[in-house]
């Protein structure tokens, strides 16, 4: 080795320096979203409630880091970490509570704290309807629900409850979906002859399961976590799941990522109370009802097309009162504050029975 290299000890001395500069300016950033705070406290008028949780300022400060990154840290992984930065910052602000698809340890749970950092309380919810009921009564500051599933398609329960819920999206994060087979301290590997997970994860896994585990028993059951929980008293039981449920019941991985397609992600929705602002970079949800004519979801198209708006999803739900023959659920690109998306929303409103708009919200960053 050459003597111009720097020792380990050198080196930590100044790790040890570099961490005590970034302590401090953490500290003064946190201090800066508490005089944030006393500002926005300060601009309410009598009775009125503040919102200190700015979904559109946290989308463009999370951009900013990753254009002006230059590594060696990739842009996600410096992005992750100044989203825990701001999920501490404004916990100071507020402590915030998010409703999420429970139990503890589901995939919605980890797209809740991929959103909002890990400075939030997560309260489990037994079903998609009691998570909007949760935002809806001011229980909950807001809610996360799944939406959409790269293999499995649309979440039927999340659509319906939109089209009754009074609640606005305010942001969208998707997930990277990977499976894990876990065993518990008692499970004898080799013997593994009951395997237990969600309907949707064993369709995710099912080239697999075929390969490794062609005689074993697929036992669904309502949700990971509780394939999880029960498999632990089982000799002979392994279970499907994600990272946080492996984490939470201390469980072993005797494979990772069993998932058939390596791209399987899931998009979820966050849903509030409050319209979102302009991010720069945002998508626009409605619902709209038609009548059932010849051509009715070309002429509802249309106008977007001719506007040059970028669709980026269409779902055709069947409406359930009888009323109406379709239902349209329509993410574009866009926010409604925008010429281009009021004129199109105007030209669509003329056109439907009815319109629902949903919210406009930042594109997911990470
Ligand atoms: C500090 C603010 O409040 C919150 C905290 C943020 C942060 O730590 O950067 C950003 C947006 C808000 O969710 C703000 O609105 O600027």
């Amino acid at each position: 080795m050459s003597d111009s290299k720097p020792t380990l000890e050198t080196l930590r001395d100044t790790i040890d320096q570099l961490d005590r500069q970034i302590q401090e300016l953490i500290n003064k950033r946190a201090s800066c979203a508490q005089q944030v705070a006393d500002v926005k406290q300060a601009g309410m008028e009598e009775g009125e409630k503040a919102v200190f949780y700015r979904p559109e300022r946290e989308a463009q400060v999370l951009r900013r880091v990753m254009e002006r990154n230059s590594g060696p840290l990739n842009n996600e992984s410096m992005a992750r970490l100044f989203r825990e930065i701001m999920s501490a910052c404004l916990a100071l602000e507020e402590p915030m509570s998010i409703a999420y698809l429970g139990p503890e340890g589901t995939f919605t749970q980890a797209a809740a704290q991929k959103h909002f950092g890990h400075a939030v309380r997560t309260l489990p919810m037994a079903t998609i309807d009691e998570v909007f009921r949760e935002v809806e009564s001011g229980s909950a500051h807001y809610g996360v629900v799944p939406v959409e599933n790269s293999t499995e398609g649309v979440v039927n329960t999340t659509l319906d409850s939109f089209t009754h819920a009074n609640v606005t999206i305010c942001g969208e994060v998707e997930l990277r979906i990977h499976h894990h087979l876990l065993v518990g301290a008692n499970t004898k590997e080799n013997s593994i002859s009951r395997i237990y997970s969600h309907q949707q994860s064993f369709a995710q896994c099912r080239q697999w399961l075929d390969a490794h585990y062609p005689a074993a028993d697929r036992i669904p059951v309502s949700s990971n976590s509780d394939a999880a929980k029960r498999m632990q008293s089982e000799w002979n039981a392994a279970a499907i799941a994600g990272e946080v449920a492996a984490e939470i019941y201390g469980l072993k991985k005797v494979a990772s990522n069993i998932e058939d397609n390596p791209h399987n992600s899931t998009r979820f929705l966050i849903v509030g109370r409050e319209h979102v602002p302009s991010s720069g970079q945002d998508k626009t949800s409605i619902i709209v009802s038609m009548k059932n004519k010849p051509g009715a979801l070309y002429e509802l198209l249309a106008p977007f097309h001719e506007a040059g708006i970028m669709l980026t999803r269409v779902e055709t739900r069947p409406s359930r009162d009888g009323t109406w023959a379709y239902l349209f659920f329509i993410d574009f690109e866009g926010h409604e504050n925008t010429e281009s998306v009021k004129n199109v929303l105007k030209h669509v409103e003329e056109l439907a029975v009815y319109v629902k708009r949903l919210g406009s919200y930042p594109k997911a960053v990470l």
